[in-house]
């Protein structure tokens, strides 16, 4: 069923009929699905979604859409939330979780079909008191093949001081918050993966890989080289990092042992 609301023109209101009328009471889960020409997959993906926890609804955006992708997720029982343009990757991330009514927020994308049994671990996580559950996915860090994203993620987690996080992210799907996750990342953040996770980090909450699930071994796009991806996410974490030294000043924590910068005479 899609929401009404009094959104900007490209966000389109026709109802779409649902497998499944709108659950009255509260959801203990909501999970967020951003979709764009995902036909192939997202009846699939809905139906595992749906299955993570008896009071669970499914929440997805379908932007930019030419394939039906909207009305068979509707008719898998999602919730649609419709643009006629594409939102841009993760933007559907924010604007699903603005719309979530869940204790708990998961998130996968609407391209890979993970069984539930991959996504309760997350929801599990949260229900136990993480407030952000990662996927212990690190994408390719053996030297042989190391990629720029995957350093990035690492790199981020050092600057955090979260080394033991290795290279584990909110750029990767699935992950889960919570509702106070949610609260203190901020829609907005969620839309830019690694700043939301460095606020997470250093507004100290509890940020923990809980389950491994290979997405780079089952993500279905085999991007053209060079990657468009690999600017985006680097770019996100150089927001994450201007952000980070927002807060925390220009080394944020990290010290310099005392340089005597003022012996420096032109
Ligand atoms: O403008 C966009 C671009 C992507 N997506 C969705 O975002 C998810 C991740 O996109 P993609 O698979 O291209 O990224 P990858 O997982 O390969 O990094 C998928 O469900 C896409 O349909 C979207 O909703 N709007
Ligand atoms: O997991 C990741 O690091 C990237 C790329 O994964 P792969 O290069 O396909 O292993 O995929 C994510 O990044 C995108 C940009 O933030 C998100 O839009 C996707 O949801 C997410 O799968």
């Amino acid at each position: 069923m899609t929401q009404h609301t009094d959104q900007p023109d490209d966000r389109i209101s026709e109802p779409l009929a649902s497998a499944s009328a709108e659950i009255d009471t509260k959801p203990k889960v909501s999970v967020v699905i951003p979709a764009m020409n995902e036909m192939r997959t997202i009846d699939k993906i809905v139906h595992e979604a749906r299955s993570v926890h008896p009071l669970t609804e499914v929440i997805v955006i379908d932007n930019g859409s030419q394939d039906g992708t909207a009305m068979i997720a509707a008719q898998a029982g999602a919730r649609v939330i419709r643009y006629a343009a594409a939102l841009g990757h993760d933007v559907g991330r924010s604007i699903g979780a603005r719309e979530a009514r869940g204790d708990i927020i998961l998130f996968t994308d609407g391209d890979i079909v993970i069984g539930a049994n991959n996504l309760i671990p997350f929801v599990e996580a949260v229900d136990r008191g993480v407030d952000v559950a990662l996927n212990m996915y690190e994408g390719k860090l053996r030297s042989s093949e190391i990629t720029t994203v995957a350093l990035c993620k690492k790199v981020l987690n050092a600057m955090l001081q979260r080394s033991d996080l290795g290279g584990s992210s909110l750029t990767t799907i699935p992950h889960a918050m919570s509702r106070r996750a949610l609260n203190i990342i901020g829609l907005e953040s969620l839309a830019v993966p690694p700043k939301a996770q460095a606020i997470a980090i250093t507004k100290g909450l509890l940020v923990q890989p809980v389950h491994f699930v290979d997405v780079g071994a089952v993500n279905p796009k085999r991007r053209k080289k060079p990657d468009p991806l690999v600017p985006l996410i680097t770019g996100d974490h150089l927001e994450a990092i201007h952000w980070l030294l927002s807060q925390e000043g220009p080394r944020a924590n990290f010290s310099d042992l005392g340089r005597k910068r003022e012996r420096v005479v032109d």
